[in-house]
């Protein structure tokens, strides 16, 4: 996979994450995130949740864990900043600065 394809897949999935947000559909989980009776709290402890799990599969050098904990958290973490009304673009444009 190039970086631009790996690009592309953060834009995708941030713009699903978008439109979950704009069309709220009962069966999306990403939905339910927006919507759920905890409020923010649900994402946040999610967050919280797949670092303890990504932190235990490091801890095994686990690398397939590390993998999927680490995608969880990627989604986790854009569904937050769609949450904040941030876009993916604010990550990159912080991660850029850092260069
Ligand atoms: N990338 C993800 C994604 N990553 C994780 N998850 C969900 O996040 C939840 C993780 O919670 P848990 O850790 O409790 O799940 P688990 O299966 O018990 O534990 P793990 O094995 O995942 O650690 C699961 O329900 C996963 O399905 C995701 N749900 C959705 N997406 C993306 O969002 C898109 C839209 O999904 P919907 O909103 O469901 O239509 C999908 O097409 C995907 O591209």
């Amino acid at each position: 996979m190039t970086d631009a394809d790996a690009d592309e897949i953060l834009d995708e999935l941030f713009s699903v994450i978008e439109q979950r947000k704009a069309d709220l559909p009962e069966d999306s989980y990403t939905a339910s995130l927006f919507t759920h009776e905890k409020g923010e709290n649900a994402v946040l402890e999610k967050l919280g949740e797949e670092t303890t799990e990504l932190i235990l599969a490091a801890k095994d050098d686990d690398h397939e864990e590390i993998a999927h904990e680490s995608a969880d958290i990627v989604y986790h973490l854009l569904v937050m900043l769609a949450m904040k009304d941030l876009d993916v673009s604010d990550l990159r444009d912080e991660l850029a600065e850092r260069r």
